[in-house]
C-alpha cells in the first residue's frame, strides 16, 4: 500500500457543507454509477484499467469506531456475507477481520476492528493496539459515527487517532440512518461535517440497506489505481478454524446475559473433514470455550448442560451455513484464569 500512488483527491468534495445550512448533500459528489459486486469473477486482473479507461482501483480500509457503531454489521453488508459476527453487545469484535469485495471498477479490503475505547484490561489494551497497528498502513480509514447518538469524547478521540494518519483519506460512514427520523439526519450530518475535514461523508443504514451501495462506490473512489490484491472470488483472509470459533462466541453473547460475554474466548482445536468420517459425512469440530472463573464454567454450561447445548445448537447451524454441509460440534468449557490479564494465556488465545 505504502509505495502506490494515492489517487488525486476529488476537488469536488461531495459531502462538504459551505455553512452549517443547508444539510450537506451526502455521497453522491461525482454521480457514481452504482454497480454489482462481482461473485465468482474470472482471474485477477492486471490493473490496467476498468470500462471506461477508469483505472482500477484497489487497497484497504480500516472501519473504525468506538463499540457498537455497526462496523461489523456494514462490513458485512458490504461483502454480502457473513464475514464477522455481531451482537448488541459492545467489544464484540476481537481481531482485525479483513472482508474483500470486488466489483468490475474496484476491490476493496475492508479492515473490521475492534471498537476503541478506554482499556479496563490488558485484552482492552491489546485491541486498542490492533487498531492503531492497522491504521497505520491503510489507505482509507472509515470511521463510523452512529446517526441515533451524538458525537462524544470517545468519537473525538477516535477521529483524532484517525487523522494522525495523514496518508490516508478519511471517510465519516454515520451508520444506523435507520434508527432516526428523516428530518433529523442533516443535523447529525452536520454535526459530524464539523468534527474533521473529512474527504466525504456518506449516511448509511446496514440493516435497511438504504446507502449501502453508496459506501461500496465511495470506499472504491478514495482508492489508489492498483491491480487487484485478491482472487475476486475471496470474501476474506480468515481462516475455517477462526470463523468457526467467532460463530461459537457470537451464539454465546446472544444467548449468555450480563459481564460474562466478555469473559468468554474461544479456540477450535480441531476440525475434521467430512471424508475423514468413516460412518457419515459430517465434518467434525472441537472447540474449547474458556471463562476466567469457576463460578462462571457453571453458568456457561447451564443446569443438566441446558445452556451448552442451547447455544450450541445455534452455533452448529450457523457452521452447518458456512460450511454448506452438516456437522458436528464439540464443545468443552474450561477456565483460563483472569486470562484478559494475563500476558502468557493472552498469547495462547491468540490476542
Ligand atoms: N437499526 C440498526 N442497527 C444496526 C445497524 N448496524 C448495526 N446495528 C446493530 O448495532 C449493534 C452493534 O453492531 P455491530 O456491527 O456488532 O457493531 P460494532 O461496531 O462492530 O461493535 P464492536 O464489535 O463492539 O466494536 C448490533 O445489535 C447491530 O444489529 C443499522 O444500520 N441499523
Amino acid at each position: 500500500m505504502s509505495d502506490r500512488t494515492q489517487p488525486e483527491r476529488s476537488t469536488a468534495r461531495p459531502t462538504k457543507p459551505a455553512d452549517a445550512t443547508p444539510a450537506p448533500e451526502v455521497g453522491h459528489g461525482e454521480a457514481p454509477q452504482p454497480e454489482e459486486p462481482v461473485a465468482h469473477a474470472g482471474p485477477v486482473t492486471d490493473g490496467s484499467g476498468s470500462a471506461g479507461g477508469t483505472p482500477f482501483r484497489a487497497g484497504f480500509v480500516a472501519v473504525v469506531g468506538r463499540p457498537n457503531a455497526g462496523k461489523s454489521t456494514l462490513m458485512n453488508a458490504l461483502v454480502g456475507e457473513k464475514i464477522a459476527i455481531t451482537s448488541s453487545r459492545p467489544e464484540t469484535t476481537r481481531r482485525a477481520i479483513r472482508g474483500i469485495l470486488t466489483t468490475a471498477s474496484g476491490q476493496i479490503v475492508i479492515v473490521d476492528t475492534p471498537g476503541l475505547h478506554r482499556p479496563r484490561t490488558l485484552l482492552g489494551q491489546r485491541l486498542n493496539d490492533v487498531v492503531e497497528a492497522e491504521l497505520d498502513g491503510v489507505d482509507v480509514i472509515a470511521v463510523c459515527l452512529p446517526a441515533d447518538e451524538p458525537t462524544g469524547p470517545g468519537d473525538r478521540r477516535i477521529v483524532a487517532q484517525a487523522f494522525r494518519h495523514p496518508r490516508a483519506r478519511h471517510v465519516a460512514l454515520v451508520t444506523k440512518t435507520d434508527r432516526v427520523a428523516r428530518g433529523r439526519l442533516p443535523a447529525r450530518l452536520v454535526e459530524v461535517d464539523a468534527l474533521a475535514d473529512w474527504d466525504v461523508i456518506v449516511p448509511v443504514s446496514a440493516v435497511s440497506g438504504d446507502q449501502v451501495d453508496d459506501v461500496r462506490d465511495e470506499l472504491i473512489r478514495q482508492l489508489p489505481a492498483s491491480p487487484q490484491l485478491y482472487e475476486s472470488r475471496t470474501t476474506t483472509d480468515d481462516d475455517l478454524a477462526t470463523r468457526c470459533a467467532e460463530l461459537v462466541r457470537e451464539a454465546m453473547l446472544e444467548d449468555l446475559h450480563d459481564e460474562l460475554p466478555h469473559s468468554l474466548a474461544v479456540v477450535v482445536d480441531e476440525i475434521t473433514p467430512p471424508e475423514e468420517c468413516a460412518e457419515r459425512p459430517i465434518a467434525r469440530v472441537y472447540a474449547s470455550v474458556y471463562v476466567e472463573r469457576d463460578s462462571q464454567k457453571g453458568i456457561v454450561i447451564g443446569r443438566g448442560g441446558q445452556s451448552l447445548r442451547r447455544y450450541g445448537t445455534a452455533a452448529r447451524r450457523e457452521i452447518e451455513r458456512l460450511v454448506g454441509g452438516r456437522v458436528h460440534l464439540d464443545l468443552r468449557v474450561k477456565v483460563a484464569r483472569e486470562w484478559q490479564s494475563s500476558p502468557k494465556l493472552l498469547d495462547r488465545l491468540g490476542f
